[in-house]
Formats: structure tokens, sequence, C-alpha cells
């Protein structure tokens, strides 16, 4: 199939004005203006889309989601679902990185991998981190080189849990000998090697992290600290981190207002404006979803109380509010979820408008931002707002 959309205001995330773009075998073909194309007795191989009114926008990269389901903070009941296919395209996300959290027992590499596949089958595409919460981590192989070497969808370790009750409290060394095993282990496999962080709300906050950079060789880029904006004193630090050269991680939230105010947490617009008034630069920064992930609440006694659960739309949720309310430029937004995490996850072919990328984009009415049409690896599976591939059981 070829495909030709017409007169899209472009952003490839940076704003290129208004061309056609041609998506043909997978990939982004052309961006340009008036492509023309002459294909003799090929009928029904060529579709056009007219987007006048509307822009274009690579495909969300989701650095950080539960795909196989999480949870588990409040016993039995409390074990999150997975997420199925209409969850990430609906939200624009074209590629999920999935991963396990507090429970790496009943959740395992085996299933996270499997649904991974899942999702890539139904036209999603998808990687996975080695590991869980837990240190020493959960693995394929029973090793963390190993996986990274012979486990394609496997790019990094996470997310591996510091400064939270729930974390397995590791020690400096063993965090240390984590960060070499997958620097090296994504050198020798051509990947990032990242380790996914996950940071709690204790008062460590990214000490481990700092240590093992002031302490060894390994470089502050090795890592991708989440959570980042889930209360004011991390958020303060991870300015400090980001000044230092760090990447960091927001989670977007469904209910930003809510946890902003009950919880201190710091909303991703507002983290966002902050960094840029500390120019601190907007290669820097992703945001990520913690789709079906439990969000759980823990009363002063560190009781569980109750938990919701991530969504992935909260992303195009915050890009909205941010351009909308917090006139944040769209490119800003943008390269946190496209250049970025594909630059710091090394994930070749995505997160650009651009030929020779994959044909992963979204097309957004130019004065609301919402979500029309959505195109993965050049297949059509959303348009005019609904989704034209529903996954297996949807
Ligand atoms: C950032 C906050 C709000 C949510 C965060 N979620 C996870 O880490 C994933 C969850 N534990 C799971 O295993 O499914 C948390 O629990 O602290
Ligand atoms: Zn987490
Ligand atoms: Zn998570």
């Amino acid at each position: 199939m070829i495909t030709i959309i017409r007169n899209a205001k472009v952003y490839q995330p940076e704003e290129a004005g208004r061309k056609d773009i041609l998506l043909i075998d997978g990939k982004i073909g052309a961006v340009a203006e008036n492509i023309s194309l002459e294909i003799k007795n090929a009928d029904g191989l060529l579709s056009e889309i007219d987007a006048t009114g509307m822009i274009a926008v690579p495909g969300f990269i989701d650095s950080h989601t539960h795909m196989t389901g999480g949870g588990g903070e409040g016993g039995y009941r409390t074990r999150t679902p997975e997420a199925v296919l209409t969850d990430f395209t609906m939200a624009g996300i074209t590629t999920a990185v999935g991963c396990l959290g507090t429970d790496g027992v009943t959740r395992n590499m085996i299933s996270l991998l499997a649904k991974a596949k899942g999702l890539e089958e139904e036209g999603l595409s998808t990687y996975i981190y080695t590991g869980s919460y837990h240190v020493p981590p959960v693995t394929v192989t029973g090793e963390v080189m190993k996986d990274l070497l012979i486990v394609d969808k496997i790019i990094g370790i996470g997310e591996i849990a510091v400064s939270d009750h729930r974390s397995s409290q590791p020690t400096l060394s063993e965090f240390q000998r984590l960060a070499a095993d997958a620097r090296v282990g994504g050198m020798l496999s051509g990947k990032a090697g990242i380790l996914n962080i996950h940071l709690g709300d204790g008062s460590r906050m990214l000490d481990l992290i700092l240590q093992t950079v002031e302490q060894t060789e390994i470089p502050i880029t090795q890592f991708l600290p989440t959570h980042i904006n889930r209360n004011r004193e991390l958020f303060e630090e991870g300015i400090l981190y980001a000044k230092k050269g760090g990447y960091i991680d927001f989670t977007a939230s469904n209910d930003p207002v809510f946890w902003e105010e009950k919880y201190g947490e710091v909303r991703t617009c507002t983290g966002i404006k902050r960094l840029l008034d500390e120019n601190i630069s907007q290669d820097q920064f992703t945001i990520s979803s913690d789709a079906q992930g439990s969000l759980p609440l823990f009363n002063e006694k560190m009781e569980f109380v109750g938990l919701g659960v991530g969504k992935p739309e909260c992303i195009l949720k915050e890009i909205r509010a941010a351009v909308l309310e917090y006139k944040i430029p769209l490119e800003v937004m943008l390269r946190a979820v496209t250049v970025n995490p594909a630059r710091i996850l090394k994930l070749t072919g995505k997160g650009r408008i651009e030929a020779g990328f994959d044909a992963d984009l979204c097309l957004l009415d130019e004065a609301e931002l919402i979500l029309d049409t959505v195109f993965c690896k050049g297949k059509r599976m959303v348009y005019d707002g609904h989704p034209e591939v529903y996954g297996t059981f949807e």
C-alpha cells in the first residue's frame, strides 16, 4: 500500500510547514510539497488523505509501560490488567517499551516478551526492559548481558526500584554491577543498555545513580530515571541531576490536578515549564505513561490505602494541556516523546517524520490537538478518531 498524506502542517518534531508525506513499504518515502506519483496498472495500491487543517507529528514513543499488567501492592485483587492494542494506538502511541514492576513473581519476563510480540503482530512497535523492581533482576536467560545479546526486544534493564519501601534495597555495589552489565551488554549488542530506574518517594532520591557516576567510569547518560515528578523534593533534585547532564523521565498523570494538589506531584507541564526556565536542554527529558502500572497510595504509616492504574492517553492529554493552557511550544513536548526516547533508547528509524524513518505518525486537528489518524509502520490503525485495527480480543 502507498499512501500520500496531503497538505499537513508537519512537525518532524521541528516545524516543517505544510507538506505532503509519502508512506511506502512501511517507511516514510518523502516529505515534500506537491508530491505527484505516476503508478501504472496498480489500482487500489494508492490511497490519499487530505490533511488540510491538521498537523502531522511522529508517533509517540512511550518509554515505560506495564503492557503485561503490574500492580499487586494491595494483594491479589490489585494486580492490574494487561494493555490492549487500542490502549496505545488511540493515544497516538506507535512504539511502547514494556517493563515489570513491584511484582516480578506472578509477572515474568517470558509473559512480558510474549505480550510485546503479540502487540508487534497486531501492528505496534514494541521493546522491553529485562528485570523488574528487584535486584538481582529477573531475566529471560538468567543473565542481563545474555538477555541483551540474544533477545532482540530487550534494550536495557528496568524498572529497577531505588529510594522506595518496595525496592529490594540494593547496595551501591549491586547497583554499580547492574549498571556495568547493562552498559557492556548494550555495547556488545549494539543497543542502548539503558537502566530505567524507578524513583520512589524515599529521601535517598537519586543517590545511587549519582554515587555510581561519581565513583565509576559509567556515564550519567546510562540511566533514565523515571517518576522524577512524583514529588516536589525529588523534582528539585531532578533539576540538579539534569544540570549534570542526566536524562529525566516524567510520568504523565491521568488526573494531574488531583495528584498535584492531593499528593504533591509536580504536573508534567509544570515541570517542563520549569526546566525551560532553568535553560535545561530540550534533549534531556522524556514523558512516559506507566500504562497499566498501578498507582498505589500509601498513608503516613506506609499502609496501602488504594490504587489507580496508569493510562496511555495521559501523554496526549498532557501535550494538549501544555500547548493550549501552559503555552509550551508543541515541538518541546513532541521531542520528549519522539526524538528523545528514540535517541536515549537507541531505537533506530523511530521518532521523526523524515524520509527513511518508519512510517509511524499521527494526524491531529490543528486547533484542539484531537487525534484523528494514526499510522504504525505505514498501516493505518486509527482513522477519523476511531480504531481501524483492533487488538485480537477487542
Ligand atoms: C509514579 C507512581 C504514581 C506510580 C508508580 N508505579 C509503578 O512504579 C508501577 C507499579 N508499582 C507496578 O508495579 O505496577 C509507583 O508505584 O510508585
Ligand atoms: Zn515505577
Ligand atoms: Zn512503572
